[in-house]
């Protein structure tokens, strides 16, 4: 599927996510939650069809999963887009507290969408990194709003910052000594890897500082969506620790993964011309190895959508 003719297929949105605007001005339903919630939704959905996806579900195969398809994540995502529009005005509601209030706010709406995720999928695992990760920018783009602060990274990186800044110590490491009830968990008592909470601890520096960059110069020089995608998830998987991976092949995995995407990117990233087949093999290694990249597709998702969100704000001001 070509990436005009996908992107032109994600405007079918779910029913619920969709606006409709009466002819009449004074009716309009016009909604900032529910526009951000369809990013959000587009996000994932521009994630999951890439194709090829090193490891990953996409449209051509399952990568390292033998319990989710491209349906599931479609069935997933439709399940939790609802509740992006409720991290929106969660933020919002916050907006009078101190930002460090924001994430006990959020973490309701996220455990019901994990909830929603897991009886749409029968259990399986597609999106909690998702929901977490885009949670939080929507939390953020909220409180920002009902701040009336300016939406843009810097402003979004600080609030996450701010707002998960004792998640680490708090949820890792001052639980050592109970049994690790997640993978996660599980990491950094084995390796001292901090994960998603890690991520969100240092306000999404791997989307801010690696991939938004390289997303915005592919843009910049022209490059078609879907090479600036796979461009931008090298570069994500080059530095991000993904805990999927070490839960999967130990640290191993992690820098087999994370040396593959380095050497693509010196071969020149989107300006290499065979990048596709590169990718295609690289998908046949990881699957050999039952690795899957799977927090750096939530960062691929959350670097589009902080994007978009920057430029929708750049653009129009929201009262
Ligand atoms: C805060 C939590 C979300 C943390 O959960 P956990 O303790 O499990 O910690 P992590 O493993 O660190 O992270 C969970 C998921 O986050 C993604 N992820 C992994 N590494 C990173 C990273 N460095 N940066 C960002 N994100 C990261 C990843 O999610 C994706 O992968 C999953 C699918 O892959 P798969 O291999 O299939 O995963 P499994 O099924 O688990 O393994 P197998 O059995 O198949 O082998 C999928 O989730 C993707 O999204 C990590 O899995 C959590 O504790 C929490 O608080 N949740 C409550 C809800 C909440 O608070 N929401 C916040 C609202 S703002
Ligand atoms: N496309 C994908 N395949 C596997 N895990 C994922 N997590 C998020 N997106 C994913």
């Amino acid at each position: 599927m070509t990436m005009n003719v996908m992107i032109d297929s994600l405007f079918d949105l779910p029913q619920e996510a969709t606006v409709v605007v009466p002819s009449s001005p004074s009716t309009q339903t016009f909604s900032l939650p529910k526009l951000v919630s369809r990013l959000a939704y587009h996000a994932m959905m521009l994630e999951v069809h890439l194709t090829p996806k090193p490891g990953l579900v996409d449209a051509l195969n399952n990568g390292s999963h033998d319990d989710m398809t491209l349906a599931t994540f479609v069935v997933s995502a439709n399940a939790i887009v609802p509740y992006f529009a409720q991290f929106v005005d969660t933020g919002t509601a916050h907006a009078h507290l101190p930002v460090t209030a924001l994430l006990s706010g959020l973490r309701p709406i996220g455990v019901e969408a994990e909830q929603a995720m897991f009886s749409a999928t029968h259990g399986v695992n597609t999106h909690k990194g998702m929901i977490f990760n885009l949670g939080l920018i929507c939390g953020a783009v909220g409180w920002l709003q009902g701040n009336h602060l300016q939406v843009d990274e810097l402003h979004i990186k600080e609030v996450i910052r701010q707002s998960c800044q004792f998640l680490v110590y708090d949820e890792l490491k001052r639980c050592t000594q109970h049994a690790a009830a997640t993978a996660g968990e599980q990491m950094y008592q084995q390796y001292g890897l901090t994960g998603a909470r890690g991520e969100a601890a240092s306000g999404l520096t791997t989307v801010m500082n690696y991939a938004l960059p390289a997303y915005r110069e592919c843009l910049i020089e022209g490059v078609a969506t879907e090479q600036a995608l796979w461009h931008t998830l090298l570069v994500i998987m080059a530095n991000n620790d993904d805990s999927n991976l070490v839960h999967r092949g130990g640290i191993e995995g992690l820098r087999f993964v994370q040396d593959r995407a380095s050497y693509l990117l010196k071969l020149g990233g989107y300006r290499y011309p065979n990048l596709e087949s590169e990718l295609m093999a690289f998908d046949r290694d990881l699957i050999a190895k039952h690795l899957s990249p799977g927090g750096s597709a939530d960062l691929l998702a959350a670097a589009w959508l902080v994007h978009e969100l920057v430029q929708l704000f750049e653009n129009e001001s929201f009262g």
